[in-house]
């Protein structure tokens, strides 16, 4: 069901942003608002148990006392889909008791999506390490890792796109620090997880998911063989 969902709000906001005339901040208000409109519409009628926490829309109150609850983006990469380019994606996960349990991940402009129930063969890791990074606020300790890695930046938008991406074997770590939300990064881990890479906070410890705070700033993704490198390299960046 998430997959469906992810993939029928995607051909929604493909539809909108080929035959609208609206550009910019516009076009990316219309789609969020449009995206999210069919998610809640759909999720209220078929999980009406569960908790509900978008980006569009936060009912903290009633979410927090559900051990199910769906953390949505409708459109994560506004900026991207406004701008007419092909990073960004619809998240939709179930977090339970936590845990970034199931997820999809659309990549409309790609005609994509990835889940967590069906995958296909792990990323391989290139011997040149490839990392993805936000296009308009690239993590220092992304930058300074990259450097130490001699690994290749990927500037990217979306928290999606470019966790998709190692998922995918375009990249090798997806590195984020200095803010994110639950919503930005749920969906994306369930999906990483399940394809068996290491996801976690940037101190290594676990991503806990339907907090009353949303606020959820950094994470790792990375093949599982590099991720204790890394998060001592990230150690050693932040001691300084
Ligand atoms: N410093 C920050 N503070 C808050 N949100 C941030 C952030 N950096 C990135 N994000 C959010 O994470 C998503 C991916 O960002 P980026 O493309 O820069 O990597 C975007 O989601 P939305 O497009 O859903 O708003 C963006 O708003
Ligand atoms: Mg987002």
């Amino acid at each position: 069901m998430a997959a469906k969902l992810a993939e029928d709000a995607g051909a929604l906001l493909l539809e909108l942003r080929n035959s609208s005339d609206l550009t910019g901040k516009n076009l990316g208000d219309a789609g969020d608002h449009k995206a999210n409109t069919m998610l809640i519409a759909a999720l209220r009628e078929h999980r009406p148990d569960d908790g509900i926490l978008s980006e569009e829309s936060q009912e903290t109150n009633a979410r927090l006392s559900k051990n199910r609850v769906w953390i949505i983006d409708p459109v994560d990469g506004t900026r991207e889909y406004s701008e007419g380019r092909s990073d960004w994606a619809v998240h939709v996960a179930l977090a339970i008791d936590g845990k970034a349990a199931i997820g999809a991940v659309a990549l409309p402009s790609l005609n994509m999506t990835l889940r967590s129930d069906v995958t296909t063969a792990s990323p391989t890791r290139s011997d040149k390490l490839r990392m993805v990074v936000s296009r308009s606020r690239p993590a220092k300790e992304a930058v300074a890792v990259a450097e130490i890695l001699d690994a290749e930046l990927i500037p990217m938008g979306s928290a999606g796109a470019k966790a998709m991406a190692v998922v995918r074997g375009e990249a090798d770590i997806y590195l984020h620090s200095g803010g994110q939300y639950e919503w930005d990064n749920c969906a994306p881990v369930a999906v990483a997880q399940a394809y068996g890479l290491h996801c976690s906070r940037i101190d290594g410890e676990p991503l806990t998911y339907n907090q009353s705070d949303t606020y959820l700033p950094d994470l790792l993704i990375c093949h599982k063989e590099d991720a204790s490198h890394i998060l001592d390299l990230v150690n050693g960046i932040n001691d300084q």
